[in-house]
């Protein structure tokens, strides 16, 4: 196969992982993609499942599966604690065969957090944060992509009460410059407009609601803007309106439900998540597990089509 494949994880197999792979299957025949993980998952999903033992040997019709030890039958909605760990080392694989060449980007499948924590004391509380370790502790940014908008909250899985303790100037420059370098890169944006989000209520209201703005962020987006063409704090309530959204490439948020709210209200089907500021590509799709729907058939595969998709420009605009 000339195009080098994409290596996608299976995720949480209890969850709606494997039927959105599968679909994603049916719906992207041209789109050389593996999954690492246990066959026997896969199987009885409406797709031809062929065991592979290298990605090179990847078919362009049936889901290659490379064999990972994930052990036992898939039980929707039921996640078994001894699959845990193999969830876990199955990411680390795929790192290694993308670092290695043998894959062009990642494109991970939901994993349930709190499963790998009570199963194999996962450390991390996503695959951002995981994969950032892995790639020697580098500096990433989650974004989340859709047609209509872009966010990166610049704190991530935290908890909110220690959003203003950790969101400090040196996390948000961090953040608008790997969000401005990854719409430069991935995106082909040449002149990036960020704006970004105030952390309090109509971004601190002059200082009547919250002070970081005046003490901080403000003179932080001003020194920045010349070269990162990021303006704000803008008030998080009125910048996602369809006029507010015309007027940026990406927003950058204070937290996690800052950002993600508004694109998943906006598009939950077609949303991708994207880590950038890793060595590879890694993308994802929006969703979680969703135990709720696991086994029923009810899945939408949209999502992760579009995450590889997206993974698959990228990788392709990266070789040009
Ligand atoms: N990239 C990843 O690994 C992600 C993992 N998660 C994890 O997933 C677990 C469950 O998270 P939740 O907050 O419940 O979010 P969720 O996205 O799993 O489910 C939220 C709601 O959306 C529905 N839904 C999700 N995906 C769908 C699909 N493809 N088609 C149709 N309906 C769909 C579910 O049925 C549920 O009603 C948590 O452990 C969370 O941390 C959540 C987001 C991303
Ligand atoms: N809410 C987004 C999410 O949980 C995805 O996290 P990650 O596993 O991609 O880090």
């Amino acid at each position: 196969m000339a195009e080098r494949p994409i290596a996608v994880t299976c995720g949480e197999p209890s969850g709606v992982g494997p039927e959105v792979i599968a679909a994603a299957r049916r719906a992207l025949p041209d789109l050389p993609f593996f999954v690492i993980g246990n066959p026997q998952h896969f199987m009885g999903l409406e797709v031809d499942v062929q065991v592979i033992s290298a990605p090179e040997e990847t078919s362009g019709t049936a889901l290659s599966v490379l064999p990972h030890d994930i052990p036992g039958p898939r039980r929707p909605g039921l996640p078994d604690p001894a699959q845990a760990a193999g969830i876990v080392s199955a990411i680390a694989r795929a790192v290694e065969l993308v670092q290695d060449g043998a894959a062009s980007a990642l494109c991970t499948a939901p994993i349930h957090k709190k499963a790998l924590k009570d199963g194999a004391e996962f450390a991390y509380p996503g695959h951002t944060e995981y994969l950032a370790a892995l790639a020697g502790d580098v500096d990433v940014v989650m974004m989340l992509a859709c047609p209509e908008l872009r966010v990166v909250p610049a704190t991530i899985h935290i908890a909110l009460d220690r959003v203003a303790q950790e969101l400090t100037p040196d996390v948000l420059e961090t953040a608008l410059r790997i969000t401005h370098a990854g719409l430069r890169r991935d995106f082909g944006i040449d002149r990036p407009r960020i704006a970004v989000a105030g952390l309090n209520p109509h971004a601190g209201e002059g200082g009547t609601m919250g002070r970081q703005e005046q003490e901080w962020i403000d003179a932080l987006v001003t020194r920045l803007t010349p070269e990162l063409g990021c303006f704000g704090p803008l008030s998080a309530d009125t910048m996602f309106h369809a006029k507010a959204r015309a007027g940026y490439d990406a927003a950058v948020c204070m937290y996690h439900d800052q950002a993600l709210i508004p694109i998943k209200t906006i598009d939950f089907a077609g949303g991708v998540n994207v880590t950038l500021g890793l060595p590879f590509i890694r993308t994802s799709p929006d969703h979680g597990t969703a135990f709720d729907i696991a086994g029923k058939g009810l899945a939408d595969p949209t999502s992760m089509i579009a995450a590889l998709r997206m993974a698959a420009d990228m990788a392709a605009r990266r070789a040009a």
